[in-house]
């Protein structure tokens, strides 16, 4: 038999088996037991399993009204496949729809069939893709986010991003609270962005993609989506959550929009931070995503302002990167208070295929744009070379005025 093999970690005073049946049958047919024999027959093959209880040591904590502490367990139920249509959201409303609602059960992944897998379609260019776009293919890549730019003109626009470019990055993003306005339409973002990244192209040979962000309402985005393809651009930023994944599927599965797709993470953390409910963030922004279509995924890092404890920051990157799916691998983005000094652990942690990617971090560097990009390049040699930052420094100002201003923290070789 097919099927969706769901994990997930519950919480409960009550026999936790027979809380893991109710959801088994509950979520597929229902009911069973006081069926007539011929009925019975009939839905087993509907019928959800309860395939695994894995029961863990009892929690500190204690049921409000009775004062007992709580049982805990991990839960795999087995959902046959032929019970629902292969999407995501019938997907998500099978093995996690009502059930989110209904106390303390937290999804930690979907376990997909192989053929099942193969009806969603992954990420069109994936690192390899990308990284022929950028024309690098030794390190990790390095993206700069668009700051400062909210409320200014296109004048403004061109200009820093040149200086972005000039600094040495292999891509600028928009932040993704930029949305479209009269003085920094999307059409123009893209068209002007383009031509400001060909001057410096051809001044420097080094190509710099833009990612602009991809905003509206959600049935005016596939046509917004093909007509910036039509302009060139290079990558869609989009706010996937704010959205949903099978809109992301969606603009991928567009044929006429053959372009990358950055997931940025905005909204996720209403989704993934709880330890007792929501869903894992391995699975929400690593294997859902790839699965959907992302070729980046942007989420937070172990180390900078909006931290994810590591294990799961690592087991979102290994979801983007497993080579055992059939799918293009997806850069893993590790973001958020990113700055010069944090790059040996990013490297450590994240290896080649990622990028490295700061706002106030390149922007806020005291030579500015420029200098701030610089410092990240330099930064990555080193951690590439094993070489201590502080000692690279020394060969390199903009690096040593970066570690100056944010210190540096240096791994063991
Ligand atoms: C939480 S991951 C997304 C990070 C992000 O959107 C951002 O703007 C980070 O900017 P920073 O100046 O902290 O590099
Ligand atoms: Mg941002």
């Amino acid at each position: 038999m097919s099927a969706v093999i769901a994990t997930y970690l519950l919480h409960d005073e009550k026999d936790i088996r027979k809380k893991a049946e109710g959801i088994a049958l509950g979520l597929t047919v229902g009911t069973w037991t006081d069926l007539p024999q011929l009925e019975q027959d009939q839905l087993r093959k509907h019928k959800g399993e309860v395939v695994a209880v894995e029961e863990l040591e009892e929690s500190d904590r204690t049921n409000a009204y009775f004062g007992k502490r709580l049982k805990r367990a991990i839960v795999k139920i087995a959902y046959p496949t032929v019970n629902f249509s292969a999407d995501l959201p019938a997907l998500l409303v099978t093995t996690f729809g009502k059930l989110s609602l209904d106390g303390e059960v937290r999804l930690l992944d979907l376990e997909l069939p192989e053929e099942w897998k193969r009806k969603f379609p992954g990420p069109r260019f994936g690192i390899a893709g990308i990284r022929e776009k950028v024309g690098v293919y030794d390190r990790p890549l390095l993206m700069s986010i668009f700051k400062g730019i909210v409320g200014r003109d296109l004048a403004y626009l061109t200009s820093e991003l040149k200086k972005q470019a000039l600094g040495g990055v292999d891509l600028v993003k928009d932040d993704e609270i930029l949305f479209d306005s009269d003085r920094l339409p999307f059409a123009k973002r893209i068209t002007e962005g383009k031509a400001a990244l060909e001057e410096v192209y051809e001044q420097t040979g080094k190509r710099t993609l833009y990612a602009v962000n991809l905003t509206g309402k959600t049935f005016e985005l596939k046509e917004k989506a093909r007509r910036a393809a039509e302009l060139g651009a290079d990558v869609l930023l989009f706010n996937v959550f704010a959205y949903g994944l099978d809109v992301l599927q969606g603009l991928r599965e567009d044929e006429e929009i053959s372009v990358p797709i950055m997931a940025h993470p905005a909204f996720s953390g209403a989704i993934t931070p709880s330890e007792f409910y929501g869903v894992a963030p391995s699975l929400l922004l690593g294997k859902l995503l790839r699965l959907a279509g992302a070729d980046f995924v942007l989420f937070p890092s172990p180390y900078g302002s909006v931290a994810l404890e590591r294990g799961q920051a690592l087991g979102i990157a290994q979801a983007l990167t497993d080579e055992q799916e059939p799918f293009a691998r997806a850069f893993p983005v590790p973001s958020a208070g990113i700055h010069p000094g944090l790059v040996p652990l990013l490297v450590r942690d994240f290896g080649r295929d990622s990028i490295v990617n700061a706002g106030g971090g390149i922007h806020g560097h005291p030579d500015g744009a420029i200098g701030g990009g610089k410092a990240f390049r330099a930064a990555i040699d080193a951690a590439l070379a094993g070489r201590p930052l502080r000692e690279a420094a020394k060969d390199n100002e903009a690096l040593q005025k970066a570690i100056d201003r944010w210190g540096a923290i240096e791994v063991e070789a």
